[in-house]
C-alpha cells in the first residue's frame, strides 16, 4: 500500500556527535511518501505545521497522517544491528560453558545446516525479523547459511516485513563438518553469485535489502576461496563485505597456523582485497596495534559485540582504543554467540565491558593522575553507546547520512519509545513501561540512562522503516 505523507509531533532525541544527544521538544518532523524527512521544525504543533509547513511542501491536510508522541514518549532513530546470524536465532541463550570453536561445532553448525529445510527457515527467519523489529532494530546485517534458497528467502522476508537488511550467504569450504560446508571454492562462489543475483533482482535499487559478501571467517575459508571472494568483491564495488576477526585466542592461533605467510589475522584479509571501506569486521577483540592501524588505514569498520564476547568468554574489546585509532565502530548483537536479539541490551553491555576494560591490569583501583584519566576515558557513556547503536552503525553498514538520525533528507527509520510513568500513589499509569519507572523529576539525560539500563521491547511502542510502520506494540 502506498504511503501517505506523515507528520510526527512531540519529542525527538538523536545523536549529534559521539558523546552528545540532541533533544528536540515540541517539534515536528514531516516525512514524505518515499519515507524521506522533508522538514524538521522546532516549536511546532499540528496547527502551525498545517499553516506554515504543509503549504511549503505542497501538502494538503487530508493527505497527511499525523502521529503524535504522548507526554514523556520520544522518537529515537531505529537501531542498527551491525552483526547477527539470523540462522542461529533459535539458539539464543544456549551455549553452556563452550567457547568459540567448540560452540561452533556443538551448537551452531548443526542448527545452521538444518535450515536447508524451507519450512524451518521460513519459521526461524520470520521470527527473527519480527523479534528484532520489536526491539527497534530497523536495519540488520544478517548472516544466513550456506544454503542459497533459504538465504534468498531471508532477503524476501526482510522486504515483505519491511526491515532494512544486508543479507549474506555464508561462504565456508574447510574446517567445517562434511554435512555443512561448500564442497569447493568454485561451488562457494557460484552459490554466492546466485544469491547476489536473487537479492539484487528482488530490490534492484537496494532501497531496503542488499546482498553482502560473507566469508564466515579465515579458518573456514581456503586460501583459494578467500582469493576468489576478494575478486568477487572487486567485481561488485557497491556490495558490502562481512566477516569475523580476532575473536578469541584459539581462533587467532589457528589463523596463524593456517596462514603462516601472513603477518597477522588482518593481513590475511588484506592480502586478498577483503579489507576495504565496505568491510564489516565482527569482534576485533584482540587486534594488535599494527592490525588496528591497518584496519583504520583501509577504512574497514568494526562491529563490537559485547554480549557475545562476554557469553563465549572471548574477551573485552577496547572500543575507545579502536575509536582513538580512527576505526569506525557500531554495535552487533551477534545472535546467537550473543544471548539477546536486542541492540539496547548490546548497548548496555558495551558500557559494562568498557568498564571492565578500564580495570585491566589494576583491578579495583580508582586510578590517579594520568592512569586515572585514561581509565575514565576508556569507559563508554550512555550517549556514546547510543551513538554506536545508531549513527556509528549506519556508517558501519554503509548507510551514513541515510539512516541513524533525524536530519533533513534522511530516511525515517525510527522507533517511538515510552517509559513507565509513576503516579502520586506509586502506581504506574498508562501503557506498560516494563522495567523502567520514571517519577517525573528526572532530566532527559537521566531518562535516557534509565532506558539504556532497564529498557526492553516493552518500551518500543512503534517502529518505522523508510516511513513504513513495521511494528506496533499492542
Ligand atoms: O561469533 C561468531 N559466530 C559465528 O557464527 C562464527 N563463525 C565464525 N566465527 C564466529 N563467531
Ligand atoms: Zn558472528
Amino acid at each position: 500500500m502506498a504511503l501517505k505523507n506523515q507528520l510526527f509531533l512531540g519529542s525527538f532525541v538523536h545523536c549529534k556527535a559521539l558523546d552528545e544527544l540532541e533533544y528536540l521538544h515540541n517539534a515536528a518532523i514531516c516525512v514524505d511518501q518515499s519515507g524521506t524527512i522533508v522538514a524538521v521544525e522546532t516549536e511546532c504543533d499540528a496547527v502551525k505545521a498545517k499553516e506554515t509547513v504543509f503549504p511549503r511542501l505542497g501538502w494538503g491536510d487530508a493527505e497527511v497522517e499525523v502521529v503524535a508522541a504522548k507526554e514523556g514518549q520520544f522518537f529515537f532513530p531505529g537501531f542498527i544491528d551491525t552483526h547477527l546470524h539470523a540462522s542461529q536465532y533459535p539458539n539464543v541463550g544456549i551455549f553452556g560453558k563452550s567457547t568459540l570453536l567448540d560452540w561452533l561445532n556443538t551448537y551452531t553448525f548443526p542448527l545452521e545446516a538444518s535450515l536447508s529445510d524451507p519450512a524451518k527457515a521460513r519459521q526461524v527467519y520470520t521470527r527473527v525479523i519480527r523479534k528484532t523489529l520489536s526491539h527497534g532494530t530497523t536495519c540488520a546485517a544478517y548472516y544466513a547459511t550456506i544454503d542459497v534458497p533459504s538465504t534468498n528467502l531471508l532477503a524476501d522476508l526482510c522486504l515483505s516485513l519491511g526491515q532494512r537488511a544486508l543479507v549474506g550467504r555464508v561462504c565456508m569450504d574447510q574446517l567445517s563438518p562434511d554435512y555443512y560446508r561448500d564442497t569447493s571454492a568454485e561451488t562457494s562462489i557460484a552459490a554466492t553469485r546466485a544469491s547476489i543475483a536473487h537479492i539484487q533482482a528482488a530490490d534492484p535499487a537496494m532501497s531496503l535489502v542488499r546482498p553482502v559478501i560473507t566469508p564466515r571467517f579465515a579458518p573456514s575459508c581456503s586460501a583459494a576461496l578467500l582469493r576468489q571472494l576478494g575478486a568477487l568483491a572487486a567485481e561488485h564495488p557497491t556490495l558490502p563485505i562481512q566477516t569475523h576477526i580476532s575473536e578469541n585466542a584459539a581462533e587467532i592461533a589457528l589463523v596463524r597456523s593456517l596462514f603462516p605467510e601472513d603477518a597477522s589475522y588482518a593481513a590475511v584479509y588484506d592480502a586478498v582485497g577483503l579489507l576495504t571501506p565496505r568491510t564489516i569486521l565482527a569482534h576485533a577483540v584482540h587486534l594488535t596495534a599494527a592490525e588496528a592501524d591497518l584496519v583504520a588505514a583501509r577504512g574497514a569498520k568494526v562491529s563490537h559485540c559485547p554480549c557475545s564476547n562476554s557469553a563465549l568468554a572471548s574477551g573485552a574489546a577496547r572500543v575507545r582504543w579502536l575509536l582513538d585509532r580512527g576505526v569506525v565502530c557500531g554495535l552487533g548483537t551477534d545472535v546467537s554467540g550473543g544471548y539477546s536479539a536486542s541492540v539496547l541490551a548490546a548497548a548496555r553491555q558495551a558500557v559494562l565491558v568498557s568498564r571492565h576494560v578500564s580495570l585491566a591490569g589494576d583491578e579495583g583501583g580508582e586510578g590517579e593522575g594520568e592512569r586515572g584519566r585514561e581509565r575514565e576515558r576508556e569507559r563508554l557513556s550512555v550517549e556514546e553507546v547510543l551513538f554506536l547503536a545508531t549513527k556509528g552503525g549506519a556508517e558501519v553498514v554503509g548507510l551514513a547520512g541515510r539512516v541513524g538520525g533525524f536530519g533533513l533528507g534522511m530516511e525515517w527509520d525510527a522507533q517511538l519509545v515510552g517509559l513507565g510513568r509513576v503516579d502520586a500513589a506509586g502506581e504506574v499509569e498508562g501503557p506498560d513501561g516494563g522495567d523502567v519507572d520514571v517519577f517525573g523529576w528526572e532530566s532527559w539525560p537521566e531518562r535516557m540512562a534509565k532506558w539504556v539500563y532497564n529498557g526492553d521491547d516493552r518500551n518500543t511502542k512503534r517502529v518505522w522503516v523508510k516511513g513504513r510502520s513495521v511494528h506496533e506494540r499492542r
